[in-house]
């Protein structure tokens, strides 16, 4: 987390201004919510009604802690001002457009097996996640949104793998010969994470489509493109003819 404190500004001041605001021009509210209310999850795969097992102080906390408080803002807000809240929690998501420095896995294992350095798996690489296309999301947050479940739902791909799976299956996609590099483990990361999605199924028809090397390859193909349009502009001026007058030299 780049700037913790920041991030629980955002989470909680944020999450408590658009609630006002909602409240006050009549709006329903998305609330992008998170698996991380989660923690460092007791039970698999994770259902809604699962209260979460987070560490209060710990790395993670601020926006855990600050997505979990954000939750109990909007149904606060429901429950006494008669706000219309819909509430996603999103599981790990990936794509085309993910910023270069974003520093999540798939980032990370992209950038790093397209460039021949080593994929940085942190700990054994046997923690698990399960990554859904972004696509997927997003038309699962405009099914919630149009629909009448006021109660959070899980949006996520099942399919659940381990990160050093997930850092052999990157490597072979983009058929690079990075080595593969185990760094320290992070401090409560979560050890395993899969969404249970039969509450979206079954009350916004929805699922995840896209299967995990199709969008894989598309998000490759984009950081492909965005390594190269880097390399062939660096931005070098150079004066056009018509600009450099004959015979003569400027002396500023
Ligand atoms: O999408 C989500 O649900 C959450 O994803 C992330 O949390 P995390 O699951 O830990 O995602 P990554 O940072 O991508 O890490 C996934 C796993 O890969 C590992 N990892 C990450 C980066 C890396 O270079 N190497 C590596 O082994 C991590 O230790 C972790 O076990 C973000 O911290 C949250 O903002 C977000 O809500």
């Amino acid at each position: 987390m780049y700037n913790p404190i920041k991030t629980l500004k955002t989470n909680t001041i944020g999450t408590l201004n658009m609630l006002g605001l909602a409240k006050r021009v009549g709006a329903r509210l998305l609330l992008a919510s998170t698996s991380e209310v989660y923690g460092d999850p007791e039970v698999h795969p994770q259902s809604e009604d699962y209260w979460g097992h987070v560490n209060p102080i710990g790395p993670r906390a601020c926006y855990d802690e600050g997505k979990r408080v954000a939750e109990t803002m909007c149904y606060a807000y429901m429950k006494q001002e008669g706000v219309e809240v819909r509430v996603a929690r999103i599981f790990n998501t990936f794509g085309p457009r993910m910023h270069m420095n974003d520093g999540r896995v798939v980032s990370n294992f992209i950038l790093q097996a397209l460039q021949g350095e080593p994929l940085t798996v942190y700990g054994s690489g046997s923690q698990t996640r399960a990554f859904q296309y972004v696509s997927d999301l997003v038309n699962g947050l405009v099914a919630l949104m149009n629909s009448n479940v006021s109660s959070p739902v899980n949006l996520g791909n099942p399919e659940e793998h381990t990160i050093l799976e997930f850092a052999q299956l990157i490597k072979n996609l983009v058929g690079s010969g990075s080595e593969i590099q185990f760094l320290s483990e992070a401090q409560d990361d979560p050890q395993k994470r899969k969404p249970d999605i039969k509450k979206a199924k079954l009350m916004l028809g929805w699922e995840p489509v896209v299967p995990l090397e199709e969008g894989l390859n598309k998000a490759i193909h984009y950081f492909r493109k965005e390594l190269e349009y880097q390399a062939n502009n660096q931005y070098i001026p150079k004066p056009k003819p018509a600009r450099i007058k004959k015979g003569r030299t400027r002396h500023n």
